[in-house]
Parts: C-alpha cells; structure tokens; sequence
C-alpha cells in the first residue's frame, strides 16, 4: 500500500474517470491488505519484552513484528520524569530489538495522556525543572527522530504534551468524542517552536496558527477533518488495528531507505532544535519560575481538582 494511494472515495469523486478507477483499485486493494493486517494482528502470539521501566510496557506481535508502547501512569498519563524517561527507555529498546515499527498508546480509557504532570513543575526548584524539561525534550526527540515507523493509538483525550507525543508518530488514529490539541496559549503560555514541530508537519500552516495562537482543542471529528489525526477509530482495538495496518504499508520497502527518507524530512527540525535545546531549557526554567505562572499554575491544579469531585 503506498501512503498517496490512501484516498477516500470523498476525494476520489473528484478526480478524472481514470484517476478514479486506479484510486478505487488501490482503495481496495488496500482494505485487503488492511483485512489481512488486522486477522494477523488478532491471531499473532505476543511477547512482553524485558523493560526495566515501570510506567510504560512494551509487548511486540511475533507475527508482524510490531511493538506496542503502552504508557500506565494512573489516572490520566500525565508526564512526569518517570514517564518520560520510560518512554525513552521502551524507544531504544524497540529499536534495538529491531521492532518493524512502533505504536504508542495507553492503558487509561479515556486519556491518551494529559500533557506535563503539572504538579512536577509547581512549587519546586530550577533543578527539577530542569529536569522536567530535558526529559520532555529527549523522550520528545527520541520519538519524533527514530527512523522506525511510527503510529499512535489515541484512545483518549491529547492536551499538549500528550498532542506532542501523538504528533512525533508519522500517523494517527482517534477514538470518538475526545479533544486534541495545544492548548498552551490558553494556559498563558508559549509552546517553543520545536514543540509545535510535528504539529506543523501535519497541518497547513494557515490551520496551525490559528489553533495554536487560539489554544484550540479539536474534537476526534474536527481533528480527522483538518487532518490532525488520519482515521478515527470505534474502539482503542480498531486504532491499534489501523496503527498496524499503516506500519504494515511499509512491509516491501527497504527499511533503511525508508528511515534514511524520513529522517531527510525531520531533519531540519531536529538541527534547529538540538541548536537551541540548551537555551529552551532555560526559557522553560525562567518561564515556570515566574510568580504569577506559578500562581496560575496553582489555581489550575485546584480546578482541575474541584473538577474531578463535581
Ligand atoms: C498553567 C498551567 C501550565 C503551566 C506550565 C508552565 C510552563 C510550561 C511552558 C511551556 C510548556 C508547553 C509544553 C506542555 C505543557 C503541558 O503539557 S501542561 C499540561 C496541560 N494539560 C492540560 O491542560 C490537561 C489537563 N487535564 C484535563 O484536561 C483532564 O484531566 C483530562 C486529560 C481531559 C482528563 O479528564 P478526566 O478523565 O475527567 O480526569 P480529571 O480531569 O478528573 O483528572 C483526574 C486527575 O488527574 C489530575 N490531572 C489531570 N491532568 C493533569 C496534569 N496535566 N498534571 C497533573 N495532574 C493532572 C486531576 O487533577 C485529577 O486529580 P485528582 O484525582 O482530582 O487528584
């Protein structure tokens, strides 16, 4: 299956009688592949691999050879050090296992992941949010540069870093009735550039910076229209199905030149970043250090609380 060959017959009715008819071909050409995909995916024996990490599993189909990361931090994901360094620690242990790609997802059943765990960075000192940020930026990197295929099962709601997460994967599936965004502008704060880097390789520039200056969370609908996310999926099952489907796409292409392609894509946004990653830690330090965000931060928290008990 080739990634432009994916066109839905909405965009199909538009094209010239021949284009059309090649287009259908290969529509269903593809949903046989994507069939087959799908009973390999649900017969194939799982393995657990050996991850010494304690918030996120990972478990590979011996059959495909897919690795699904499943990030386990009760009650919504939210990032803490521990997550995000077991994130970076499950990546390098699926590509050194040669996995044939990579689908992040989660064990909660309504949140993909709900961004930085704020209580990391309210009331502490700059080394800890040091630290916070180094981790964000390295689990960041490591997934948005890995050179394997990509996909994430969002089976939840995605504010901010959990949007970051969902956008460093080449492709995305959705569940119903969940948000997606980055919603930084609506905390008062800035999301830097290299954080709005996948988000910008999804989206038309235009859509980008109107949902970025307005802080905006798109519905599961909103999110497939605009192309923030590829499908929309029934249950978290069908997501990881679609995910395989994508990773299994690549099965006759030759991994190395496929990785090497990708990397050419990203890697201007990973120059311009390792330029700068020094300096943003910094940024992030004096931002989160200031009163008044420390103060809004609080009465987040306190929201977010009084919110939970209603
Ligand atoms: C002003 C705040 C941010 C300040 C940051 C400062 C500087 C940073 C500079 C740049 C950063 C940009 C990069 C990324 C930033 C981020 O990721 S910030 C985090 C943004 N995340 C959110 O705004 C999401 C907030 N959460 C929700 O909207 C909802 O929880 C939900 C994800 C939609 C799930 O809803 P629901 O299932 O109803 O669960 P509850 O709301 O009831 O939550 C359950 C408990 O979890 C706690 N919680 C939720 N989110 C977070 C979080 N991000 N950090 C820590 N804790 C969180 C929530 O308080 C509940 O706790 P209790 O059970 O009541 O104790």
């Amino acid at each position: 299956m080739k990634l432009s060959s994916r066109i839905p017959f909405r965009l199909a009715l538009k094209q010239t009688p021949e284009q059309r008819s090649s287009s259908i071909d290969t529509y269903q050409r593809t949903m046989l592949h994507s069939n087959l995909l799908r009973l390999v995916a649900r017969g194939g024996p799982k393995r657990l691999m050996s991850t010494a990490t304690k918030l996120t599993t990972v478990e590979v189909n011996d059959k495909t050879g897919i690795a699904t990361l499943t990030m386990n931090r009760p009650p919504v994901n939210s990032q803490n050090v521990q997550l995000l360094e077991d994130l970076q620690k499950s990546i390098t242990e699926i590509e050194n296992n040669k996995s044939r790609g990579l689908i992040l997802t989660s064990a909660m059943s309504n949140v993909f992941s709900a961004g930085l765990d704020i209580h990391e960075m309210y009331n502490t000192n700059e080394e800890r949010l040091r630290i916070v940020w180094t981790e964000l930026q390295n689990a960041w990197i490591a997934l948005y540069g890995s050179s394997l295929p990509t996909a994430a099962a969002i089976n939840g709601h995605a504010p901010a870093g959990g949007c970051l997460l969902a956008t460093a994967c080449e492709y995305r599936v959705m569940v119903p009735n969940c948000r997606i965004g980055l919603n930084e502008t609506q905390l008062g704060i800035i999301a830097p550039k290299w954080l709005m880097s996948g988000f910008l390789n999804v989206l038309p520039k235009r859509v980008a910076e109107r949902a970025l200056t307005q802080g905006r969370m798109f519905t599961t609908q909103e999110a497939f229209e605009v192309g923030l996310v590829d499908e929309i999926a029934n249950s978290k099952e069908e997501a990881l199905e679609k995910c395989s489907a994508f990773i299994g796409s690549f099965a006759k292409v030759n991994s190395l030149a496929r990785g090497l392609t990708k990397l050419q894509f990203r890697a201007e946004n990973i120059k311009e970043f390792e330029k700068i990653r020094e300096k943003d830690v910094a940024n992030f330090i004096a931002l989160a250090s200031r009163p008044e965000i420390q103060k809004d931060m609080g009465i987040y928290l306190e929201n977010l609380k009084k919110k939970g008990k209603k």
